[in-house]
């Protein structure tokens, strides 16, 4: 056993002994990185906001060859932002080198919603993306990579994700409907005129698109009397059916209005909202919202990526089963769900 001034000795000479043994990088791809969300997105990255505070991380970012210089320049200005978690970054125009080794794959890359754009014309334009990006994931990326598509139409492209990458399993593709249920505690926060953080379980059915149902119905708030119902803190069944849904329905054409392009950093914080919850877990009685491969929970068709509320545990999230559902509910649910076979339907034509 050395003796103590030993020890001090060896410490003062080698600080590194007491440091913890450092984690592995995990490498994440982001798909669309020169893009309005892809250039939030990867500073939140490579700041931990994602993977933890303690994670290292590469990033391996994809674009366009016509965006070749803008992604140059995101790559410029990580190394200028002195990120101590970020451990290296891929700028390419290349799948195969991109999706090559990646943990987690962030798919961005797309052509968004223009002002008046039809939904159409938003599936043709992306599903043959989805396809080819299927085939590098399949072969490139790590076993077990977790995906996370956001580009629209982001149901139906996760599913044709799946569809052509048959050896990925369906439980690690998954789409972003985090960002409508944010949306969704957000506005019954400014309601109740309580911090957002005090309010949870307004959750998301159906697609990212306005179909989608925003369900309060089973959300609880904390007030000066404890954790209550949204329900009975609200006390306006008429608001909560109506106006509640119509404005987190809308709000992304509403802020594309506003803005003249759509939603970034707002999607860019629900993205690794998402991701966060399903690798390092739920708090405790939380559910989250994602689009996920439906398993046939509350009577939704198999085969469609749809958005249920889950919880997430170890790096796997399970639907929350046994919620009531109304005949009001039940309606809007399968309404989405319709959209969504017609989603499919038409995006095959395009295949
Ligand atoms: N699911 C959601 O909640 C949600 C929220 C907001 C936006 N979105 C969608 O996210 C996507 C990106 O939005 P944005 O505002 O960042 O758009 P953007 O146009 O600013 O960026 C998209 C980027 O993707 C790139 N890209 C296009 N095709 C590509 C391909 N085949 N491979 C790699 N990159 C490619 C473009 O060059 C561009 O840099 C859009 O489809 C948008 O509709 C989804
Ligand atoms: O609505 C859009 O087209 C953009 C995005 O999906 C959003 O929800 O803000």
């Amino acid at each position: 056993m050395p003796s103590k001034s030993l020890l001090q000795r060896l410490v003062k000479w080698c600080p590194w002994l007491l440091r913890d043994e450092p984690k592995r990088p995990v490498k994440v791809l982001v798909t669309g990185a020169a893009g309005q969300i892809g250039y939030a997105v990867v500073a939140m990255i490579a700041r931990g906001l994602m993977l933890g505070a303690d994670q290292p991380v590469v990033l391996h970012m994809l674009d366009l060859p016509r965006s070749r210089d803008a992604l140059n320049g995101v790559r410029m200005e990580l190394i200028d932002a002195a990120l101590p978690l970020l451990r290296g970054v891929v700028a390419t125009s290349d799948e195969a080198e991109a999706f090559d080794g990646v943990n987690v794959a962030i798919l961005i890359g797309g052509s968004p919603r223009r002002e008046g754009m039809e939904r159409k014309d938003l599936i043709a334009k992306n599903v043959p993306i989805y396809k080819s990006q299927a085939a590098a994931l399949q072969k490139h990326a790590a076993p077990n990579c977790k995906v996370l598509v956001v580009a629209n139409p982001a149901n139906t492209n996760a599913l044709v994700l799946k569809e052509f990458a048959p050896a990925v399993p369906a439980k690690n593709i998954s789409c972003l409907t985090r960002f409508d249920h944010n949306r969704a505690l957000g506005q019954v926060a400014q309601k109740l005129n309580v911090h957002v953080g005090d309010v949870k379980n307004a959750i998301i059915w159906g697609n990212h698109s306005s179909t989608q149902l925003p369900d309060a119905s089973h959300g609880t708030a904390w007030t000066e009397r404890g954790e209550r119902p949204v329900r009975e803190l609200i006390a306006d069944e008429t608001w909560l059916r109506e106006e509640f849904v119509r404005t987190v329905q809308q709000r992304g054409a509403a802020v594309i209005k506003a803005r003249g392009q759509s939603s970034s950093l707002s999607a860019a914080s629900a993205t690794c909202d998402h991701m966060r919850d399903w690798i390092l877990g739920t708090p405790k009685g939380t559910w989250v919202s994602m689009g996920v491969y439906s398993d046939g929970s509350y009577s939704v068709p198999d085969g469609l990526f749809y958005s249920f509320p889950v919880t997430c545990e170890k790096g796997e999230w399970s639907v929350v089963q046994g919620l009531q559902i109304d005949d009001f509910a039940r309606s809007k649910m399968e309404a989405s769900a319709s959209e969504l076979m017609e989603e499919k339907t038409i995006a095959y034509e395009f295949l």
